[in-house]
């Protein structure tokens, strides 16, 4: 099986006094697809450049194929950063094959290789054109086709779905579906969930630089517990009404309420309850939990947290 592309071994960055990752571990094994999910400076692309070796860790462990990056395992890696940056007076064609190249592709090699991804990704016509010509959009598909024109075992992308329109997004996820096939390990950052939910088979959630969550897609719906939403007539306090009863109901939309199933409670149960305690029902439907859900608990929990946290530490400070 040999070793997994990459494990973070309690790896921590700084940058001055501000912890940008803070003792984050996590592996993605051969053959899966990871999303890397998280909101805007959770520290998703410093985590990734330190897989890199760009970024030395503070503490912790980087492995990449079962050693410090290194010259040797990098070939075997693409990666798209999330700064984009291409020559402007190269060609389309000269840019994918220039980047194969660099990983040890031949030229004849690489040339064709080129030939065959912009065709596939729409942009044959384009091959010639220089990239200062092309549109943001089809600069960003030369950018991704340059990370992985030299078939890497392991595919990196820092948010690759940024910049690009719904029809590209969607030919993006099929060239990600096929790399994986081609038999590519893959792992890539986003905070769009929607990506993450049809392509992964596994998830790491950040948020403020820590780990929040690392499980399959099933487990990451688990955590955010099961729910149904009854609506009720105008005016009847459904929280009320089935407190007593053991459920809990933490939202409410207008006259749509969000109660909690309990472990061993099914939806039928929750409906059952509402009838008995009088409630005026107008709508019911088991919630579709999505992982955008899943994303926006698990992010409030770890920001309230890190609230607490502050407050506790500013009290002992004054106490002192
Ligand atoms: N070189 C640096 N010097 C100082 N601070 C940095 C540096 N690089 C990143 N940071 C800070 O570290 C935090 C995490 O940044 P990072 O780019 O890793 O987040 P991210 O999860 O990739 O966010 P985004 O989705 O916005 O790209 C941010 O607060 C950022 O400002």
């Amino acid at each position: 099986m040999g070793p997994a592309p990459l494990e973070l071994d309690a790896v921590t960055k700084r940058f001055g006094s501000f912890t940008a990752v803070r003792d984050l571990t996590m592996s993605v094994p051969k053959g899966s697809i990871v999303g890397f999910l998280g909101p805007n400076g959770a520290g998703k692309s410093t985590s990734l450049r330190m897989a890199l070796g760009v970024l030395s860790p503070d503490k912790g462990k980087v492995s990449l194929f079962g050693a410090q990056p290194n010259i040797e395992s990098l070939r075997h890696v693409g990666f798209l950063p999330e700064e984009r940056g291409l020559y402007k007076k190269m060609t389309a064609r000269a840019t994918i094959s220039y980047f194969a190249r660099l990983k040890g592709m031949s030229a004849g090699e690489s040339r064709k290789r080129a030939d065959e991804l912009l065709e596939r990704m729409g942009l044959g016509d384009f091959a010639r054109s220089r990239v200062s010509k092309l549109s943001k959009g089809m600069s960003q598909k030369v950018q991704i086709l340059s990370s992985l024109a030299h078939q890497p075992d392991f595919l990196i992308l820092d948010e690759p779905f940024s910049g690009l329109d719904p029809v590209n997004q969607q030919g993006l996820e099929d060239m990600i579906i096929e790399e994986h096939k081609r038999g590519a390990t893959i792992l890539f950052s986003t905070h769009v969930m929607e990506h993450a939910e049809r392509l992964c088979d596994s998830i790491v959630m950040m948020a403020r630089g820590r780990k929040v969550f690392d499980g399959t897609l099933d487990e990451a719906f688990g955590a955010l517990g099961r729910a149904v939403l009854i609506g009720v007539s105008a005016g009847f306090d459904l929280d009320a009404a089935l407190k007593p009863k053991g459920f809990e109901i933490n939202e409410r939309s207008g006259d749509i309420w969000r109660v909690k199933l309990p472990a061993g409670v099914d939806a039928q149960d929750a409906l059952r309850a509402a009838i008995d305690a009088g409630a005026p029902i107008t709508s019911f439907r088991p919630e579709e939990a999505r992982l955008r859900d899943v994303f926006v608990s698990l992010v409030s929990e770890a920001e309230a947290e890190d609230l607490r946290q502050s407050l506790a530490a500013d009290t002992a400070r004054k106490v002192a």
